[in-house]
């Protein structure tokens, strides 16, 4: 090894001491990896090749050319390397430091090595990382040989690898000028062979780790981010905490050291101390993470710490509030696992299959990330490699076949298509199961098994009880009572419950309503919210409330300046010519709209957090320090002035009315939202995403003006799939996971038509044209092909305020409606004879869609009203969609009754 590093060393040393480069002292500054050969115990996958380095030819940088220097232009950089958008094959994983504190590079793209070392950026990889280096350096060289290895670390991520001494997890992972560490393109050397599925398995994108310099420009060029993830996902970049004080202090106050205690985002690692730990983490609405890490993904080696309170955050807060943050961060949405790092039988799961996964009768226990093998047939479940771990639900819908050696056995024997290990075989001798020979069993969930190509069931497994007792001493898994179910049971059970479960999902552009549509529907059909959600909309509330006073504050800041500029104008002749004291007096500033120092005071910083964006995150848990700020706040006059002149602030949303009025009492911390402050909420969690529920409908208790009337069906169950918009993914790419729903319940605001928003691109689009983009991609996605499609208009009660002072035609899309005057325009009440001018506007908007949907698909659309916030229309819609879907299997049925009676009519003829 010595001899290795003195060659290299003087190699180095040549080569720079020609170019302008120093020479590296390698003895001190070098860390390196080596390769060794693999001796570890058998693995059901190709070991990679590492290639050595022929250290007869030690790759060195050609010298910088003095032409190029004097240029100063752009030293010659190579160029990264390619980057390939494959999934990596399982037979060539490498593994180094990333996103989760491993990342797995293919072998493959450990090409002849193309190296950019620049200075003055920090990287990730071993071999050059520490190379101190004085001087510009290029440095390109091919690999070479042919002895296999495999290349090791230690398995603790950045700290345990030699370059986090100095390093805030905001450094790894970021290329940042300034140091003297060199970098090394990104996907080079720092690999360890995955040994077990535990590991993250595929290459998941992480922050850039290096600049590259775009040789044709002197700009230096992000490293362009890369995903293997089929595409399919966003994925996301952590955000990254900078650390201000020294080594082992406090992210936020840079003061202690190593042993003062701390707490730890698990997003990006940062730690705080406990005096900044609630500054740095605010009300913790998804757990222990800082407020700019609030909705990422947590850092999987951080997973299994999830929900496990620290002393620290005992200490300060109260148990309640512990035991709420613990819950949220275990349950939120963000901090789930994501689908694409787990495999089965090869292929990664779609966030649907692993729903399906965990909450099957038998789920995996303690799913990590990692690779597995599933037998569908028996539910045997194993690590990639491994004999069977647990028995879980069988005929479980994923993608992937088991693959004969998924779990490196070596017997001859098949079960299921997969080969089985020597234990295995061991339990099924003692079992009675004949195991000579070349064998292939089918073995069912229940345990009994027949030769492949036989028909008759020569026996069942975990019959004898003995066997069981085998079992648990070999750690072989034995199936679970509720496992016991014949394939025929569980066939039948899984068709009946689908059957019976009608699944409508409810999606809509942003504020269409569909959110308090669904809230609607909870309340109406008794299903209660849990306690997990009335604490989270309570907090949302409570944070929406700072929100709306911080929006009233800014109005009244306005309302002041107009007032003090109007008094001014009133008396002009003082302000120019100033009185005796040389000054206008103190009292000419003050209006009905100005407040006292106090309240100013916490009105600047209310309206500073309502700006940087942190409120949601700030407030809740800091409700108990403002309340009676907000009590002296709303009492105010000034305040009062403000709230009285409302509607002249655009920005304060509807519901803020419904809040504020009662905003002294929703500040403290013993509110209790009622179903109506649920429903005027907007959200219906903090995470937003998906939200479902059961129900069925009750006989109706008034008169219906469905036609037909609503038939009442108790067996008739439905589920409700509300679905915010951005879970949808670009080009609404995920739909797919509801492909198997019975109906498309599709909400438009019909208040939309006058109302623009900014795209990404800072282009003002009219919101209506948005919702028509959104029904057109959702109606023609190839998942929703043939599906019943209900359209529900919504905030019917806004558009009669709205209609009569701003017409359709500001949508361009209804510049055509040209309805005929009413003829008795005062009447507000809609009649069959005399429609009020919104029921016009809703009627042709009504056309519009229907049309439209007509050219796309060739069917009818169906069409409801609704005002989410009156209980009735609501009930109205879901009747309707259960009628709907009712026709839907009667038709065929009465298709089939009537080609049935007509052929008999024809043949008795
Ligand atoms: N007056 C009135 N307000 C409504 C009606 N429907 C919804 N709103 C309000 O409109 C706002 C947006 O409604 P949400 O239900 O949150 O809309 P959403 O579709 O969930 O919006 P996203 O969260 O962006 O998906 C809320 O303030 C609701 O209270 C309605 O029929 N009448
Ligand atoms: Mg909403």
């Amino acid at each position: 090894m010595a001899y290795v590093m003195r060659k290299l060393s003087s190699a180095m040393a040549a080569s720079g001491g020609g170019g302008g480069v120093d020479p590296v002292d390698f003895s001190t500054e070098l860390e390196f990896s080596f390769a060794d050969e693999y001796k570890g115990p058998p693995v059901g996958y190709v070991i990679p090749n590492a290639v050595p380095v022929d250290i007869h030819h030690i790759p060195t940088a050609a010298p910088v050319s003095s032409g190029s220097l004097l240029n100063n232009s752009s030293l010659p950089v190579i160029q990264p390397i390619a980057k390939s958008n494959k999934k990596p094959k399982k037979e060539s994983k490498l593994v180094i430091e990333a996103k989760f504190g491993k990342e797995i590079v293919s072998s493959d793209s450990v090409t002849p090595a193309e190296l950019e070392i620049s200075k003055g950026e920090k990287g990730v990889s071993t071999l050059s990382d520490k190379v101190e280096s004085s001087g510009d350096l290029a440095f390109s060289g091919s690999l070479s040989g042919s002895s296999k290895g495999v290349l090791e670390l230690p398995d603790d991520g950045p700290e345990a690898q030699g370059f986090q001494n100095d390093m805030s997890p905001g450094d790894w992972g970021s290329s940042e000028s300034g140091s003297s560490s060199q970098s090394l393109s990104s996907e080079v050397f720092s690999g360890r062979e995955e040994a077990d599925a535990d590991e993250i398995p595929h290459h998941v994108k992480r922050p850039s780790a290096v600049t590259f310099r775009d040789p044709d420009s002197n700009d230096i060029v992000q490293e362009e981010e890369y995903d293997l993830s089929d595409g399919e996902e966003d994925v996301q970049v952590r955000p990254t905490v900078e650390r201000n004080g020294k080594k082992g202090s406090c992210y936020r106050c840079g003061k202690g050291n190593r042993l003062t205690e701390k707490e730890v985002c698990i997003v990006c690692g940062a730690k705080y101390c406990y005096n900044c730990v609630l500054r740095a983490m605010g009300s913790m609405p998804e757990g222990r993470k800082c407020i700019t890490c609030i909705s990422f993904e947590i850092d999987e080696s951080r997973r299994r710490k999830l929900g496990k309170c620290s002393r620290m955050l005992k200490r300060l807060l109260t148990k309640s509030e512990v035991e709420l943050i613990m819950k949220a961060e275990i349950s939120c949405q963000a901090n789930q696992l994501p689908g694409n790092l787990i495999f089965v039988n090869d292929e990664h799961l779609s966030q649907e299959e692993l729903v399906r996964l965990q909450s099957c009768r038998n789920p995996p226990k303690k799913l990590k990330p990692g690779c597995y093998w599933y037998d569908k047939v028996s539910g045997f479940w194993g690590k990639e490699g491994h004999r069977p771990c647990q028995i879980i639900s069988p005929h479980l819908n994923v993608r992937g076949h088991i693959r004969q050696n998924a779990s490196n056995g070596d017997t001859n024997i098949l079960i299921n298509g997969r080969e089985i290990t020597k234990l295995e075989a061991f339990m099924l001798k003692l079992a009675g199961v004949p195991c000579e020979g070349n064998l292939h069993y089918w073995v069912s969930a229940d345990g009994s098994y027949q030769e492949e190509g036989m028909k008759q069931v020569k026996g069942k497994i975990w019959d004898k009880t003995t066997i069981k007792l085998v079992c648990n001493i070999l750690s072989l898994p034995i199936p679970s009572d509720s496992a016991n179910l014949s394939t025929e049971e569980v066939n039948t059970q899984n068709t009946f419950e689908e059957k019976m479960l009608n699944k409508i999902v409810l999606v809509g552009h942003h504020k269409s309503g569909t959110s308090t549509i669904f809230k609607q529907a909870k309340i109406l059909y008794n299903v209660p919210f849990s306690e997990d959600e009335r604490q989270s909309i309570k907090l949302m509330i409570q944070s929406r409330l700072y929100s709306y006073l911080g929006i009233l504050l800014e109005g009244r800041e306005w309302f002041e300046e107009e007032s003090l500029i109007e008094k001014r104008k009133g008396k002009g002749h003082l302000l120019e010519e100033p009185g005796p004291s040389g000054n206008t007096s103190q009292l000419d500033d003050k209006t009905k709209y100005s407040i006292g120092p106090r309240l100013k005071a916490f009105s600047d910083w209310l309206l500073k957090s309502l700006v940087s964006g942190n409120l949601e995150a700030i407030f809740p848990a800091a409700t108990r320090e403002y309340a009676p700020f907000v009590e002296d706040l709303w009492k105010d006059p000034a305040i009062q002035a403000t709230y009285d002149r409302r509607n002249e602030i655009q920005t304060l949303p509807r519901p803020a009315a419904y809040f504020l009025n009662r905003a002294v009492e929703i500040s403290r911390t013993d509110y209790e939202p009622s179903d109506m402050d649920i429903l005027y909420a907007e959200g219906i969690t903090s995470s937003n995403s998906l939200t479902s529920m059961e129900f069925s409908i009750p006989p109706s208790a008034g008169n219906s003006n469905l036609d037909p009337p609503y038939q009442h069906d108790p067996s008739l169950r439905y589920q409700l799939i509300r679905v915010h918009q951005s879970s949808l993914g670009g080009n609404c790419k995920l739909v797919e996971m509801f492909e198997d729903v019975n109906m498309v319940a599709f909400c438009v605001s019909l208040t939309d038509y006058d109302e623009f928003y900014t795209d990404v691109n800072g282009v003002s689009i009219n919101k209506m044209m948005a919702s028509k983009q959104l029904f057109e991609n959702i109606v023609t996605h190839r998942a929703f092909d043939q599906k019943n499609f209900l359209l529900i208009l919504n905030k019917f009660d806004l558009l009669e305020e709205k209609i009569d002072e701003v017409p359709l035609t500001r949508c361009e899309w209804f510049n055509d409606f040209n309805p005929v005057p009413s003829q008795n325009p005062s009447s507000s009440h809609n009649n069959s004879n005399n429609p009020t001018l919104a029921h016009r506007a809703f009627q042709y908007i009504a056309v519009k869609f229907k049309r439209l949907f007509h050219s796309l698909t060739d069917r009818k659309l169906f069409v409801s009203l609704v005002t989410a916030l009156e209980s009735d229309t609501v009930d109205e819609a879901l009747r309707y969609a259960s009628e709907i879907l009712k026709l839907e299997e009667e038709v065929p049925r009465l298709i089939n009754e009537f080609s049935s009676a007509s052929i008999e009519a024809s043949s008795s003829a």
